[in-house]
């Protein structure tokens, strides 16, 4: 079926992320241009989409996807498999940010561009970053500062671990210069810089991050350490982090885990509300990044892997525990879209990019991406393959 250039959704409750209730919304190509009471425009050729009974929140920002896989931390068995990209649409997002693991040697940047590329083919807007967890990163040209500059979708370098028994021990010279090439490849290619940090269990957390802000120039927007919510001492210290104006990501709930065991992520967004500090805060899914996994009594019984739906199941728990749901909504959208300076992701508003995505009593119904329908109604876009 061919889309038609202008769709016509009515009547959807909108989250924007703020509640903004019942409108319609005209989409005219991938850009939202107007949204409002009631719209009746009998006179093009467009596509009405009835979402009577149907929550609209923003198409999901994810900014840390293995989407070529990930893992391998316990042998070659132990690869986890690449993202199908039917589990974004069917999660409900729409941006999706790709990087390497552990694994920068079977794992390629190469490949990790082509996935990206594909996402994009079927309508998924995507980014990666260069690197992976290892010091001196892995590159496409040998520079970080050429593959920011040459490789348009390399908007940064990640995930570079720190403070972690799988991390190349990287010192703070090392680290301090892959920021300062992160900032001036981002500033001569017009994009953000972000070197995206994996912080591990280590008793250093990310104390090397908060010597860069007072040893160094660099502004510390271009410093976003994940995993923050891996244990309280850690979290502690990233909202101290928070508190000198830094984004820190959370990785969020995983779909099967419970959040009655120990410390986990939907505390620390609880936390981080209490603590007025959620415009500081985002989640990623880690989507098919292996995963340690624990028993209810907190014994390791092997690895998981990531998966995309981890946004929403965390949203879903984080409203459950009381917090509104245009709240909620900050830390997988706005607050993401503004670490990366994306102009026109993460909210439904006038010029925004069409990135909508329809919920029933957090079943996704609907996903438009783009101002295309990449599900409608629970059916999915034909995805080669999948
Ligand atoms: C945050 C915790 C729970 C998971 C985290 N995952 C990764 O970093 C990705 C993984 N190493 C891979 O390369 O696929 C970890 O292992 O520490
Ligand atoms: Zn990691
Ligand atoms: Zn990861």
């Amino acid at each position: 079926t061919v889309e038609k250039f202008f769709k016509l959704i009515k009547n959807a409750c909108i989250y924007a992320p703020e509640y903004i209730g019942k409108r319609d919304i005209l989409i005219a190509g991938k850009t939202i241009i107007t949204i409002e009471e009631n719209i009746n425009f009998p006179l093009f050729d467009l596509e009405i989409y009835d979402a009577t009974g149907l929550i609209a929140i923003p198409g999901l920002i994810d900014p840390h996807v293995h989407i070529t896989g990930g893992g391998g931390e316990g042998g070659f068995s132990t690869r986890t498999p690449e993202l199908r990209i039917s589990d974004c649409i069917k999660n409900g997002v729409t941006t999706a940010i790709g990087c390497l693991g552990t694994d920068g040697i079977t794992r390629s940047l190469e490949n990790l561009y082509a996935k990206a590329k594909a996402m994009e083919e079927i309508g998924i807007s995507t980014y990666i970053y260069t690197g992976s967890y290892s010091v001196p990163p892995v590159t496409f040209t040998g520079s970080i500062q050429k593959d920011i500059i040459l490789i348009d979708k390399v908007i940064g370098v990640g995930e570079i671990a720190i403070s972690d028994h799988r991390s190349s021990q990287p010192t703070f010279e090392e680290i301090v210069k892959i920021v300062a090439d992160a900032r001036v490849g981002g500033m001569i290619a017009k994009k953000p810089g972000i070197v995206n940090f994996h912080v591990g269990n280590g008793e250093r957390g990310i104390e090397i991050l908060f010597e860069i802000v007072k040893r160094t120039e660099i502004p510390i927007k271009h410093i976003y350490p994940t995993h923050i919510s891996r244990g309280k001492k850690l979290f502690e210290q990233g909202l101290e982090f928070a508190k000198l104006g830094g984004v820190i990501d959370l990785t969020a709930l995983q779909p099967e885990e419970n959040s009655e065991f120990g410390f986990n992520t939907v505390d620390a967004i609880i936390q981080s509300f209490d603590n007025n500090l959620i415009e500081n805060v985002t989640i990623s899914s880690d989507g098919q990044g292996s995963l340690p996994k624990f028993d209810k009594n907190g014994n390791f019984v092997g690895l998981g892997v990531g998966s995309v739906g981890a946004l929403l199941y965390t949203i879903k728990k984080v409203v459950e525990r009381g917090i509104k749901l245009d709240e909620t909504l900050k830390i997988a959208t706005v607050n993401t879209a503004k670490v990366f300076n994306f102009s026109k992701k993460g909210r439904i508003a006038k010029d925004f990019d069409a990135d909508i995505v329809f919920l029933r009593d957090w079943e996704v119904v609907s996903v438009i991406s783009r101002g295309e329908f990449l599900m409608k109604d629970g059916i999915l876009k034909p995805i080669n393959f999948e």
